[in-house]
């Protein structure tokens, strides 16, 4: 299976390519992670945030492979605890398709990805910055990995 990140923003620290890499590269087994950068509108001081929160909206549902399914990070979605992500990964291998997760830029996800998506995932009450997201979410993803391939990297 793959799960294709599909993150607003580019051109992110050092820091931040290589904690997404450590993880993504680790993955890399029966479930391979992608990440795919829409870039994100520039916030001038008039910019106009709803044309720019639109426009990455619609970059990002044209990246998102026909039949994919949809996921949405979102403060507001539902928290999974590692043993129920690992039972949601489970759950997308025996569906057959792949998966999109969908993270927003500084204003979050257009109104047209929250409608998309199939499933909504919170990584916690707090609003965290979207760079660091894209590691909370890879290191999350091989830990329910691992738990389900009785890897040690996961110790309960
Ligand atoms: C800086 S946040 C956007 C904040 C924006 N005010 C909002 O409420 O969506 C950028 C993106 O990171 C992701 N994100 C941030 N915190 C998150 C959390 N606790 N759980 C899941 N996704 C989160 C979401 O995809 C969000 O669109």
């Amino acid at each position: 299976m793959r799960i294709q990140m599909i993150a607003v923003g580019s051109k992110m620290p050092a820091w931040v390519e290589q904690g997404y890499q450590e993880y993504a590269r680790r993955l890399n087994t029966d479930v391979q992670l992608q990440l795919i950068e829409i870039p994100a509108g520039k916030r001038g001081k008039n910019a106009d945030i709803s044309r720019i929160l639109q426009k990455e909206g619609q970059l990002t549902m044209a990246a998102i492979p026909k039949g994919n399914r949809i996921v949405t990070l979102e403060v507001k979605g539902k928290a999974w605890d590692t043993p129920q992500l690992a039972k949601h990964m489970q759950a997308w291998q025996m569906d057959g398709r792949d998966v999109s997760l969908l993270i927003g830029g500084p204003e979050g996800l257009a109104t047209e990805c929250i409608a998309a998506a199939e499933q909504k995932w919170s990584l916690s009450a707090l609003t965290l910055p979207h760079p660091l997201v894209r590691i909370v979410v890879a290191e999350s993803l091989y830990r329910a990995w691992s738990l389900n391939n009785n890897h040690p990297y996961h110790r309960e």
